[in-house]
């Protein structure tokens, strides 16, 4: 709802001069520019460098809700073909085919290629980068997987994190950026630099929150080492139900899995030995660390590694809490963190629609539907009964859409994600269980349907930011719609505001020719402005954020 209309039951002075009093704080900072360390001079240090990022999942929220939400169904299983055509067809598209399928909103109507390009030459963008990947000693088979893939040139992150990762002795890692900025192949390449492909013996383990997620990451590992497979490189998955008969050990170098599971095959199933272990990493590691969450899971899996591994923490958001418990999860680190205010990803829109009441959200939502066509999107709600009834009202009403929530078992959560990825269902109605980490790259909407709070009702900010990320990713552009229903929702969307240094949009639910006409014109501009922001004649020094070096404790 706007700040000067809602709400009108409840205080509409203390809304206006909440909106004012945003107005007032929210300044979006220009990125800061300092010397420019480089690669070569890195030494143990603590970095704190200027971009966006953060995020709660499902799997987090296992403490109770109010809406008594269950955990989602613990998941597992082995790397098939399935999830390396899954990480070709998402991972090796986005340079390969530059007019995949999105059509409306998005209309591809310049080439990905020259835009990407643009935006990598670009020194305020996290994709922009100094380096080749040449640059970067990987070995010959990776630039050449690399290249197969379509990535042409390291993002910030990965040029920077890389250096860090691929150092003898190895040391830890503590890497944070932007939702999209390529932090898996920062870590997958670390390993895959790592194997030693004479054994057989797990020698990585990568825990991730989801089964979607530890799937996605395993397609990435075989995708990116396609080149490796014939020297003996092997890729398997640790999600429920999708493990080897009691027995039969998990075969691979590259190890990635779920916490419960993975803590399960190693201890009570004795599935997977970890005595060659060597690596250890955790993506979306703040979450992930999350003491009311899997933290728990995650510190006894690592009491059950060898010592004196590597470990390797990746997330878009690292609040400060879970930082300090992140230092002592993985000592020594270097560290790439970001500013708050730098987190959010440009190339996203961020609106909020402001509707009478939360009945109204429902209509609105499908009136905004109706606008436009939009190539994929993700429907985000709190609980799973509104993801079951958005799903039954829509489809009713002869939608394509699918829904994805904790309630599923494993399988059925495979299907419905395969045919969301696929393009076999538009939009997909989910909880925080895909808020992080899920790279499908048509999506070119998320909706907010309900605000992100967190367990005990405040806004949760770092879910908001890992939501809207599913769109936008790696340079593309993208869209995020928050339904506003009431003074709270208000509050708890401008707080977010406040937080991260942005603005959404309002868009207005009783004048519905202006929000396509602002839909329409943000895409239009969004579209177009990556191309116009490098500055070519600035070098890099001059335009590098700011790095604050410390020394590790
Ligand atoms: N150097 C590169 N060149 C081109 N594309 C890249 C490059 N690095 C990564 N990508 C692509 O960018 C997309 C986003 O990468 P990835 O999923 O690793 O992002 P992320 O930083 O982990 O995001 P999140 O914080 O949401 O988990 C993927 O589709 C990936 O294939």
């Amino acid at each position: 709802m706007s700040s000067d209309q809602k709400p009108t039951t409840t205080e509409p002075e203390a809304s206006t001069s909440l909106a004012k009093s945003l107005e007032e704080r929210l300044t979006i900072p220009d990125a800061k520019t300092a010397p420019n360390p480089t690669a070569s001079t890195f030494t143990p240090a603590k970095f704190n460098w200027a971009d966006e990022a953060e995020t709660p999942t499902e799997d987090k929220k296992q403490a109770p809700t109010a809406n008594n939400e269950l955990p989602p169904a613990k998941i597992d299983g082995p790397a098939d073909e399935s999830s390396l055509a899954m990480a070709q067809q998402d991972g090796s598209s986005h340079f390969l085919n530059g007019s995949e399928a999105t059509e409306g909103l998005l209309e591809p109507e310049y080439d990905v290629n020259v835009k990407l390009a643009d935006l990598q030459d670009d020194p305020n963008n996290p994709l922009y980068s100094i380096h080749a990947f040449e640059d970067l000693e990987l070995r010959e088979e990776l630039l050449r997987g690399l290249a197969t893939m379509g990535f042409r040139k390291p993002s910030k992150i990965q040029e920077r994190a890389l250096p860090l990762l691929l150092k003898n002795p190895p040391q830890n890692l503590i890497g944070q950026s932007q939702s999209g900025t390529g932090k898996t192949a920062a870590f997958v390449l670390n390993m895959l630099s790592r194997v030693n492909l004479d054994s057989k013996a797990p020698q990585f383990l990568v825990l991730a929150p989801t089964r979607e997620l530890a799937k996605q990451i395993a397609g990435v590992a075989g995708l990116m080492g396609m080149f490796l497979h014939d020297k003996g490189l092997q890729v398997v998955e640790a999600v429920p139900q999708t493990l080897p008969p009691r027995g039969q050990m998990l075969e691979g170098q590259i190890v990635v899995g779920t916490p419960g599971t993975v803590m399960d095959v190693i201890q009570r199933k004795r599935q997977l030995d970890v005595r060659q272990i060597k690596v250890l990493t955790l993506d979306e590691a703040d979450n992930m660390l999350d003491l009311q969450g899997m933290g728990d899971q995650c510190k006894r899996v690592k009491a059950m590694l060898p010592k004196n591994i590597q470990t390797v923490l990746f997330s878009a958001t690292f609040p400060p809490q879970v930082l300090e418990f992140a230092n002592l999860f993985a000592p020594n680190a270097n560290q790439l963190t970001l500013e708050v205010e730098t987190l959010t990803v440009k190339g996203i829109k961020q609106m909020y629609l402001d509707c009478n009441s939360e009945e109204d959200k429902y209509s609105a939502l499908v009136r905004f539907y109706g606008l436009m066509t939009i190539a994929s999107s993700i429907i985000f709600v709190q609980r799973r009964s509104t993801a079951q009834q958005i799903e039954a009202r829509m489809t009713a009403e002869g939608h394509k859409v699918a829904s994805l929530t904790g309630a599923l078992d494993g399988q059925q959560r495979d299907d419905v994600f395969t045919r969301f990825r696929n393009g076999d269902a538009k939009v997909l109605i989910t909880t925080n269980v895909l808020s992080r980490g899920i790279d499908v790259q048509t999506v070119t909407m998320v909706v907010n349907y309900d605000i992100p709070e967190t367990a005990d009702h405040h806004p949760d900010f770092e879910t908001y930011l890992h939501r809207i990320g599913r769109t936008g990713r790696f340079g593309r552009t993208g869209a995020a719609l928050s339904l506003v229903s009431g003074r709270r929702d208000w509050e708890m969307l401008s707080a977010i505001g406040t937080h991260f240094g942005v603005q959404p949009m309002r868009l207005d639910s009783d004048d519905w020719d202006s929000v396509e006409k602002a839909v329409k014109d943000v895409m239009k501009n969004e579209r177009n402005a990556g191309a116009m922001k490098s500055n070519p004649m600035k070098s890099a020094e001059e335009e590098m954020p700011e790095w604050d070096v410390e020394k590790p404790e």
